[in-house]
């Protein structure tokens, strides 16, 4: 598969690099979702079939679907609790490598999948990174069962914290509930901009029937960002201003 446009190639040069410089044999790998992890999975499995011995934990039945035609050899998290290294995408990253993740419905499982990482490596396009968190709705998964209640219960914090904004129950061309890997439900709350990541994570995931939000504070320990131009910049944490 060759990418189609500038954003394309920044993306899959995000995911080669981070294939090439961070997977060593013998991992125990977590794989990311989205299409920038995607292009990581891609390189990965090139890796694979000239030999390099890997063990992939995938974070989405879409990725854990790529994987198996690519041939990367996988298995269950609860096969290797500890993974040494995982390579995800972010919908928004800020310069402490804070993240809003979950636009493709997959935060639960990336959220376990690289808490149970030793290292999670980010790849991203530079439009992801923010001086801010916000501008990008925040996916909420919650439990189909009661999902109006909690859905007030949400609103009622936000209000606390002077938002004013409804969460919006994310729904397919069809009408239909997204529905996640784990049969859960996705709402997306329009933030605008997030004043504290960490506060506010925490007391969504206080609110019975709120399954994981999509705040990703404190997990992210470096960031590759891709170039059109085919070359990718491997940052640390914070992010350097210019990026911003
Ligand atoms: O649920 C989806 C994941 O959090 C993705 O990693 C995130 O949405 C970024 O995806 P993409 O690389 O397609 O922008």
């Amino acid at each position: 598969m060759e990418p189609k446009t500038g954003l394309d190639r920044a993306k899959r040069a995000a995911g080669v690099k981070a294939a090439e410089r961070y997977c060593t044999g013998g991992m125990k790998l977590g794989l990311g979702s989205g299409t920038t992890a995607h292009w990581f999975v891609r390189a990965l499995a090139e890796r694979v079939r000239d030999g390099l011995d890997v063990v992939g934990v995938p974070t989405s039945t879409a990725t854990r679907d790529l994987a198996l035609e690519l041939g990367i050899p996988l298995a269950d998290l609860d096969a290797f609790p500890e993974l040494d290294l995982t390579v995800d995408g972010a919908d928004e990253i800020d310069r402490h490598g804070d993240m809003i993740k979950g636009g493709g419905a997959c935060l639960l499982w990336e959220k376990i999948v690289a808490r149970a990482s030793r290292r999670v490596v980010i790849v991203a396009d530079d439009a992801k990174i923010v001086d801010r968190l916000g501008a990008f709705p925040l996916p909420i998964e919650v439990l189909p069962f009661g999902w109006l209640s909690c859905r007030g219960l949400i609103h009622d914090l936000l209000t606390s914290f002077g938002y004013d904004d409804l969460a919006i129950e994310r729904r397919t061309r069809d009408g239909n509930p997204v529905i996640t890997d784990s049969g859960n439900y996705i709402l997306d709350v329009d933030l605008g901009g997030i004043g504290n990541p960490a506060t506010l994570a925490m007391q969504f995931n206080q609110i019975p029937g709120v399954i994981e939000n999509g705040l990703f504070v404190g997990i992210a320990h470096e960031v590759v960002v891709g170039n059109a131009d085919n070359t990718a910049d491997v940052l640390g944490l914070p992010l350097p201003q210019l990026v911003g």
